[in-house]
């Protein structure tokens, strides 16, 4: 790290204007960046991809995905590495189903997958701790096309403001909490970097200037990619960003080699890369580490990032969706999760 601070500071570019970044511009250096793309290598132990050979080609062009694929050695291998560097404890499997409506029998005979009924499990939640620890996006509003629609409905605002013990915690960022969340409303945003309690924001990732630095280089190569791929948007947020492509059709390719080059640089400047439900995040939160902070009675999400809670639950472990998960119970979607919800707090005050 050292040496490659060093090699920065060789150079003319001021510090707010990282080296890094300096290479996405227009006038680039190319011994310069050889030598840090060097350093990133020996860093990370791999080859580094071959941005020259890279930038010949047009997205446009049919072979562009495979012809910039073929230019950089070992790229499925680091992806694999890059997923495998997950802490993997509680195997994901399939989970039991919640059943909210009455079968004709009244129970659950007429359901092949493992299930349980909603009176069984209310009172599995009476019994324990009643804070409820919930994702936003895809688990109390259904995903959309653009990140600003999906805006909380009346019912889910009618839901946070009655019941304070329904904490929220999300990948958003503190702006747009507050511009969609009543101040009553809990919050942990951008994935748990940032804590809203009676309106007030407590910064638990202290962002300083190092963070700044990484944001304008995640920034600088988030946006290098969505100035090549129509209808690709870019989220930025207090400390880290979203690289979105859910109008883009299957850039996959694309999308690996983006992974990659931010995990890289991850790996250096210390902040975290996931890969969520068609975007790419840059965080310093860990939403696992909130649960071990505040050990909530139910965890509820649907996304890769919301695994990360499952695995520190100690308690009701709920995702929305099907697929395999480290949650125990799952729900077919939102509007059933809203609907659990509902129940759980009607029951716990009618007591
Ligand atoms: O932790 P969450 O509350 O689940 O937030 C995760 C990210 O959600 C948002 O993106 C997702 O929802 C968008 C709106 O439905 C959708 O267009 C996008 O494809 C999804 O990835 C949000 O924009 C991100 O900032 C959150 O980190």
């Amino acid at each position: 790290m050292a040496e490659l601070m060093e090699l920065m500071a060789q150079t003319n570019i001021s510090s707010s204007e990282n080296l890094l970044a300096h290479k996405y511009h227009e006038h680039d250096d190319m011994e310069i960046y050889k030598n840090i793309k060097d350093k990133i290598t020996e860093f990370t132990d791999e080859s580094s991809m071959d941005r020259e050979a890279f930038n010949e080609f047009s997205y446009n062009s049919d072979d562009f995905y495979n012809e910039a694929l073929s230019s950089i050695k070992g790229i499925d291998k680091h992806v694999m590495e890059c997923s495998n560097n997950k802490r993997i404890t509680k195997p994901m499997s399939p989970a039991t189903k919640i059943v909210l409506v009455k079968t004709d029998e009244g129970h659950s005979t007429t359901i092949s997958e493992p299930s349980i009924m909603l009176a069984e499990f209310k009172k599995k939640y009476k019994n324990g701790n009643k804070s409820i620890l919930a994702d936003y996006d895809g688990t109390l509003a259904e995903l959309e096309k653009k990140p600003d629609m999906a805006i909380p409905t009346s019912r889910v605002l009618s839901l946070l403001k009655k019941h304070p013990e329904i904490i929220i915690c999300t990948g958003r960022s503190c702006e747009k909490v507050d511009e969609w969340f009543p101040m009553e409303v809990e919050c942990y945003a951008e994935h748990g970097a940032m804590h809203r309690k009676d309106g007030i924001w407590d910064d638990i990732k202290a962002i300083d200037k190092q963070q700044e630095d990484f944001k304008t280089t995640v920034l600088d190569i988030m946006n290098y990619y969505r100035k090549r791929t129509p209808n690709s948007s870019v989220e930025e947020k207090s400390c880290g960003a979203a690289f979105h492509y859910r109008q883009c059709g299957n850039i996959d390719k694309i999308i690996q080699l983006m992974y990659c080059e931010l995990s890289k640089l991850g790996a250096i400047m210390g902040f975290m890369v996931s890969a969520g439900k068609k975007v790419v995040e840059v965080k310093l939160g860990s939403k696992g580490k909130i649960v071990d902070k505040i050990n909530p009675g139910v965890v509820a999400g649907d996304d890769l990032t919301d695994e990360d809670m499952f695995e520190h639950s100690r308690n009701i472990t709920i995702k929305v969706g099907k697929d395999d998960t480290k949650a125990d119970y799952y729900l077919q979607n939102t509007g059933e999760m809203i609907t659990l919800l509902e129940e759980l707090m009607d029951s716990s005050n009618s007591e």
